[in-house]
Formats: structure tokens, sequence, C-alpha cells
């Protein structure tokens, strides 16, 4: 005990002195059970559900200006070749990322090779894929809107079979999109965009460095943005931008006049940064998005006709060279062999977990015990609190084939809104489960254990979904009473139903698979008959 009580002490001490004994996690586990010691620093391990991502395509590559002479042609022929276009950077979603952990904040695809003679093209630019969880929400604050890939052929194409000779119409169509080069994309659906409460406008305190939203370099399809303002989003304050908000300094002399303010009033407008919310999902395994399209290459002398000689600065050193290009000095100086830049974007990309079912609790309340229960998932299951770092989706099978995906949201703790504990991050993925299961420890407060009883968890655990967003609580629930094995649980179970009413109460044993199949088929109820039983505050009787 005495030990105990000095450690804090110790720490400080070491802090000071020597903080890279730290690092060796020697003192990170005081006071702690040996299986914790093993786990990584909570804050290390936190899963990353968000992020700001700054894309560019690859530029497109110049085109070339050379003349192919001869003994009998001396002045010689344009031959030089267009250049290559740029990369695409595409967002892949795939099963085999969990978050945005590896993800980088500024991404680029590669610039399309230069075109040479011969009339010979550049060379494409390497696209960047980049592989997000599924579930990933896109959110548009500055560039184009994404446009989707179709899916590729999952057969090889039979060399007899031409997609020209096709009889059926339908098929046909259908194959030539299947086969279409990213180039040829489909605009995405602008799902939800003349609804007003998906586009969210919040002042961006920052001087914008980044080109118009509409650009007009790539010759693309370009979208022009509608600004239209959103009646309640409490989230927009967690997308300012770099921690800049709220740092607008504009100089208040004494001496200014009402035309330098209204000026000044002008400016701040076109600062203002206009976020497309859910402008694009990636929910399927496979699925592609472009975020940002490479530019075109310049085209070469021998495509911009006869005629055509080379500008100034390409001039001098071009005719001779097979790849010419020159970084021009201003604008008016840009070369007509010049390629085009890649489209830029500011996008924040979200994580949403889709489940059917969403187990909220307590931590250390059971729930990765419970879904391991009733599905295949294997989450990690730990007698401490906050083993759950990251929400686990296991899958629940019913005889006649029906099945239900329900996902184990990391525990909530008092406070967890305003992001204590593993913080609010894990409370935007209840948004999406169509029932909400609310897992409560029947044994938390017994024997002296210094636990909540479980309807005081339960009013915790509504309280903070509704501070996180008004009306999460608002769907199908039912009640988990976990640990019924527990000694001296069955008195807490009935005090429990008589607490609480209005909501179906389960008691469960997670460890043993106790009142499993009553709870699925519960469960299964829920969502069949989407009925209205919900876990309502004035229906929860609080000491
Ligand atoms: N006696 C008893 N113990 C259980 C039962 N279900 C789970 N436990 C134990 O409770 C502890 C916590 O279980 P977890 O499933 O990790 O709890 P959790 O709610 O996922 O915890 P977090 O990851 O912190 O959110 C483990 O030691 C389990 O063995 C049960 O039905 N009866």
């Amino acid at each position: 005990m005495g030990l105990f009580r000095l450690l804090p002490y110790l720490e400080v001490v070491v802090n000071n002195k020597c903080p890279w004994l730290l690092s060796s996690s020697c003192f990170y586990s005081y006071g702690t059970s040996h299986k914790k010691s093993k786990a990584a620093p909570l804050q290390e391990r936190k899963m990353v559900d968000k992020i700001r991502l700054k894309v560019k395509g690859g530029d497109g590559g110049s085109g070339c200006a050379s003349f192919h002479r001869s003994r009998h042609d001396r002045r010689g022929k344009p031959d030089g070749g267009n250049g290559g276009r740029g990369g695409d950077v595409i967002l892949e979603c795939s099963p085999a990322v969990w978050d945005f952990r590896g993800l980088q904040h500024h991404v680029n695809a590669k610039r399309g090779g230069n075109g040479v003679s011969k009339n010979k093209i550049g060379s494409r630019g390497t696209d960047k894929v980049v592989l997000v969880p599924v579930g990933t929400m896109i959110h548009l604050v500055e560039g184009e809107l994404p446009s989707i890939v179709d899916s590729c052929p999952v057969k090889a194409l039979d060399p007899w079979e031409l997609p020209d000779t096709l009889e059926d119409n339908q098929s046909d169509s259908d194959h030539s999109a299947s086969t279409s080069m990213p180039s040829e994309t489909e605009t995405l659906e602008r799902k939800n965009f003349d609804e007003p409460s998906w586009v969210e406008k919040s002042s961006r305190m920052h001087n914008k460095k980044l080109p118009d939203t509409s650009p007009t370099f790539s010759g693309r399809s370009s979208y022009s943005f509608i600004a239209q303002s959103k009646g309640d989003n409490a989230e927009v304050d967690s997308y300012s931008i770099d921690g800049e908000r709220g740092n607008e300094n504009i100089e208040s002399d004494d001496g200014v006049s009402e035309g330098d303010w209204s000026e000044m009033e002008e400016e701040e407008e076109e600062k203002q940064e206009v976020i497309q919310y859910n402008v694009a999902e990636l929910t399927e395994p496979g699925k592609q998005v472009i975020i940002a399209t490479g530019g075109d290459g310049g085209s070469g002398n021998l495509s911009l006709g006869k005629s055509s000689k080379p500008n100034k600065h390409v001039k001098d050193n071009s005719i001779e060279t097979s790849t010419s290009h020159k970084e021009p000095d201003n604008e008016d100086q840009v070369s007509v062999y010049a390629g085009f830049p890649g489209s830029e974007a500011v996008l924040i990309l979200e994580l949403k977990s889709i489940a059917d079912v969403g187990l909220v609790g307590m931590p250390n309340a059971g729930k990765s015990t419970l879904l391991g229960a009733i599905s295949r998932a294997k989450p990690t299951v730990g007698h401490y609190a906050f083993t759950t770092l990251r929400p686990n989706i296991g899958k629940l099978n019913y005889d006649d084939f029906f099945s239900v995906k329900v996902a184990d949201i990391p525990g909530l703790i008092k406070g967890a809104h305003e992001n204590r504990g593993l913080g609010h991050a894990f409370l935007r993925h209840i948004e999406r489960t169509k029932v909400l299961a609310y897992v409560v420890d029947l044994a938390a407060a017994l024997d002296g254990r210094k636990g909540i009883p479980p309807w005081e968890q339960l009013r915790d655990l509504v309280l903070e979904l509704e501070c996180h967003q008004e009306g999460l609580s608002d769907r199908p629930s039912l009640v988990v009473a976990n640990k019924i094995d527990e000694e001296g649980t069955e008195y807490v179970y009935e005090e429990l139903k008589r607490r609480v009413t209005g909501v179906p109460i389960f008691p469960v044993c997670a460890v043993l698979e106790e009142g499993v199949p009553e709870l699925k088929a519960g469960l299964r109820a829920l969502m069949d008959t989407g009925e209205s039983q919900r876990v309502e505050l004035d229906k929860i009787m609080v000491d």
C-alpha cells in the first residue's frame, strides 16, 4: 500500500529528471491489472474516425514541340506528341481497413509524362488509390464533387464478345459502362443536394490558399457550389479549420471609414467556407470514388496544327529537343504545350459504422462478450474498462436466413459527449443503427462495488446520446440486463423492472450464453415490426 501511495510522487520525479523512463512503459501501468500493462497507451490506440484530406490530381504532361526534318524537307514537319493525363486520386472502400490511421493529410497523384517526338503520347500519371474503411462518408470543403468509378468487369472480356456487336441494347450499355475508363466516369448523383440540411456554411477564418472552387483548367465537368444554409448541426465547430477558428484579426484602427468596413465585410464573406455534407458514401467493399481528377496533357505541335509555332519561352529549347517544357514565369507566358493542372479538393472523411443494431453500454458491461455470444464475431474481451477501442461488427443469423448486423460500440461514460473517456468519436457510430440494445451491468453496484446501478447506467446512456444529438435515443430499443449469473443480481433485475418501464428488458448471462435465444427473438421483433418501444428518461426512476 505504501508503495502505491508513493508511486504518483515517483512519477513526477521521473517525469522531471528522466522522461525517457516513461516511454519504457514501466510507470505507465501502475495500480492497474497486469493485463492493462500490456495494452498500448489509450491515446495511441484510439481509433481515428475523422480526418481532413487535401488532395490533388496529377498535372497533365506537357505536349512536345518537335519537327521531323529530312534531306528533302529542311523546314521539317511537326511531330510532337501530346502530354499524358495526370493520375486521379481515388478512394477505395476496403474491409481490410478499420479507420483512417494510416492516411496522410496530403495526397497527390502522379503527373502525366511529357509527349515526345514521332507523335508519341506521354504516359498517363499513376493513380493514387487510398484505402478507406467501409462506412466512410465524404464531406466536401473545397473542390469538385467526387465521381463514382463503375465497378470493373468481374470476368475477363471474351475476345469474341466485342462490345459493339452485342445485340441487347441494355446489356450493351451496361457493358460499356462497366468497362469505361475512370475518365469516363459518371457524375455522382447529388444525393441530398437539394436538401438544405446537408449543406453547411461555416465561417472560415484563415486565408484561402487553394484555387477557386470551380476550376476551369481541366476541361472536365466542373460543378458550381450552391450555398445553402443548414439549420442545426452541432458538429460544425468541430470542423473548424486547423484550429484557427477565432483567430480572425481585422485591424481595427479608429480611422477606418465605413467604406473600408464594408470592404472588409465583403472580404470576410468571400472567405466563408461551404461544407457540403455527405456528398458520397463508401459502403460497399471495392467501391471507388474519384476525389481529384488528373489534368489533361498538353497538346503537342502535331495536334496543334502545322501552322502553329511554339511560343516564345518554348521556342529556345524545344525545336531540337523532344521533351520541351519549362515552367512559365507568369500567367501570360503559359505555354500552349503545357499540361493542365489536376483538380484539387479539400475533404473531410468521417467513419460511421453501418449496423442494424447498436450495443450501447458503460465500459465493462459485457457488450463484447454479448456480441460474441449472439454472433460469430470474436471481439476482445477484458475485465478492465475500455477493452473495446473501435466498433466491432458481428452478424446475427436467423434460421430463415435473415441476418442482422450488430455493432459493439466502445463503452460510453458520463460526459462522453464532452469527450470524456473514449470521447464522442463513437457516438456517431450509433447514428446509423436502426435499433438500440442498451447493455447494463446488473452486478456493477453489488456487494459494495463502486459501480453505478443499472437504472442509473441507463439514464446516463440516454442522456449521453441525447447530448450528442437530439433524438438519437428515439429509436426502437430494448434493455439487456447482463451478468444475471452473479449472486444477488435477481433482486437487482426485479428492481430494474420496477424502475424502468415502457421497454422490454432481457435478463442475460453473456458468458454462459443464457437468455441469448430470447434476446435474439426480441431483436428480430424490433427489426421486423419497428415497435415503438424506447427508453424514455421520464420512465426511469432514479433515487
Ligand atoms: N459474470 C459475468 N461476467 C461477464 C458477463 N459478460 C461479460 N462478463 C465479464 O465482464 C468483463 C467485461 O466484458 P467485456 O465484454 O469486455 O465488456 P465491454 O462492455 O465490451 O467493455 P468495454 O470494452 O470496456 O466497453 C469481462 O471480464 C467479462 O468476462 C456475464 O454475463 N457474467
